[in-house]
């Protein structure tokens, strides 16, 4: 493996974190997390419990209103250099290409170099599109542009990537096929990284934590070890202990004797 792609493990840590909207809505009430080097820590909950304002705390993007958060020892206060975020939508830009979007956190910094654009094509071939460098946005399907942002998240180099339901706009096969990549890049990269999502099997399948949150205000109602081996693979979800936790995560969400009444269908999304 090229060392160039091995990411600098990052910490996390989240201490009795508050926010309160101007207006007064209360999105996030004493929260506390600490997420390890290299860990991947999913954050489920129910809609509009507080999971991407928790995120975009995280990212420097949003005032706290009380507590603090520690990214790699130093404390949030801004949008920062080790923290890379990706979101539901791609936001490719529509006039430079495959290559061109990759390499843009480099030609921002005015490093838009030989050696930037070896890592980025790197890049693209870890995420599957090589031999789509010169294609433009506008010719990709949804798929293959979210694969595009995830290899312009991966060349800013952050330890920390945050992502925020950034398949969630994409059809089922391809979310699931782009799931396996996000392994398969967590495995190489080694990065610390939250991912907010509704889709149990997918937050029991990537992370080595579940973060369950309550209805808004946004609390930890449950947190959730994922026992599994790594390298993770699809079946996985298919044994009889994953579906257990698939049911824990459930009635964590939905309360106590949820998981009960719940198909197996039912459990995999919020
Ligand atoms: N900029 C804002 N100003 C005021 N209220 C906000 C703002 N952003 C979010 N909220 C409110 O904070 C609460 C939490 O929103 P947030 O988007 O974090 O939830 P979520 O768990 O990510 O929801 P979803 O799963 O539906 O995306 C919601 O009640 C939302 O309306």
């Amino acid at each position: 493996m090229s060392q160039e792609l091995v990411t600098r493990r990052g910490t996390i840590a989240v201490h009795d974190v508050v926010k309160r909207f101007d207006g007064g809505v209360l999105a996030v009430d004493r929260v506390s997390l600490d997420v390890r080097p290299g860990e991947f820590v999913s954050l489920i909950g129910p809609s509009g419990c507080g999971k991407s304002t928790l995120l975009r705390l995280m990212a420097g993007l949003l005032p706290l209103t009380e507590g603090r958060i520690e990214i790699n020892g130093t404390e949030v206060t801004d949008a920062r250099q080790d923290v890379a975020l990706m979101f539901q939508k791609p936001t490719l830009l529509p006039w430079r290409t495959t290559l061109q979007n990759a390499m843009l956190p480099a030609a921002l910094q005015g490093k838009a170099d030989r050696a930037a654009e070896d890592r980025a094509m790197q890049l693209l071939d870890l995420v599957g599109l090589a031999g789509f460098e010169h294609t433009y946005p506008r010719h990709l399907s949804g798929g293959m542009q979210q694969r595009v942002a995830l290899a312009r998240l991966l060349m800013v180099g952050a330890e920390v990537l945050l992502l925020d339901e950034p398949f969630a706009a994409v059809d089922q096969i391809t979310r699931e096929r782009l799931n396996l990549e996000l392994l398969k890049i967590h495995e190489r990269t080694a990065a610390t990284s939250v991912l907010v999502t509704h889709n149990l099997t997918e937050a029991l399948l990537l992370a080595d934590r579940v973060v369950v949150m309550s209805p808004r205000p946004g609390r930890i109602s449950d947190v959730i070890d994922v026992p599994f081996a790594r390298p993770r693979v699809a079946e996985m979800a298919m044994e009889p202990e994953f579906q257990e936790l698939v049911l824990r995560a459930h009635a964590g969400l939905h309360g106590p004797g949820s998981s009960d009444v719940a198909t197996k269908e039912d459990a995999r999304g919020v």
